[in-house]
């Protein structure tokens, strides 16, 4: 499809949002022994880079790829499981981030999935809440930012695996 990318929020907008929600992460999580930052790929990937620097007390990292956009810009609400994580989760305090929430259903699988293998707690911090698509109800701890109903770009977020590298959010506008 034609289209072209208008700037929709500035790098150092963005950067600045994570740094907030890295300081309130670490007070949060603050004496709590093992905290692991789940990442969905490819996504959320520059943001969690971001934003696990931002926060203070250690950390481990883990990834997990589902899918169910494929190459379009509607949900399949199919999500399949490419590649689990490889540490195990139970007793840990699991901070699932996302890049977006749109309708819900990669999260919401995900966060049924998890459940099931007993962490000390799951919650969700997603760089960007899409309320405007949402289908199905999901708990969100910490949001970066709330975006319009429009197909955004940039700082990890793709379309058709393009724009995951510009440093700002853009929309897709179609020409
Ligand atoms: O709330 P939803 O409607 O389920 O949409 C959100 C999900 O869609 C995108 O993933 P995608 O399947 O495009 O994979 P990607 O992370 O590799 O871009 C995005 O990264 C979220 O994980
Ligand atoms: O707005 C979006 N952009 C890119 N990927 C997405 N996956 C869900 N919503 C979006």
């Amino acid at each position: 499809m034609e289209h072209k990318i208008e700037p929709l929020i500035e790098a150092d907008t963005l950067l600045a949002r994570v740094k907030e929600l890295g300081d309130e992460i670490s007070t949060y999580y603050a004496g709590s022994e093992h905290v692991i930052l789940v990442g969905l790929l490819r996504g959320s990937v520059i943001f969690l880079a971001d934003l696990a620097r931002a926060i203070e007390q250690p950390v481990t990292l883990d990834f997990m790829t589902v899918s169910s956009y494929g190459s379009g810009m509607s949900t399949t609400k199919d999500v399949k499981v490419l590649k689990d994580l490889d540490e195990d989760i139970e007793g840990a305090d699991v901070l699932l981030v996302e890049d977006i929430v749109d309708s819900g259903h990669t999260l919401s699988k995900v966060l049924a999935m998890l459940a099931l293998r007993n962490p000390r707690s799951l919650k969700v911090c997603t760089l960007l809440d899409k309320p405007s698509g949402r289908e199905v109800d999901v708990n969100i701890k910490w949001a970066g930012f709330e975006v319009p109903d429009t197909f955004v770009v940039g700082y990890g977020i793709d379309y058709s695996q393009r724009y995951r590298n510009l440093p700002y959010l853009g929309k897709v506008i179609p020409l």
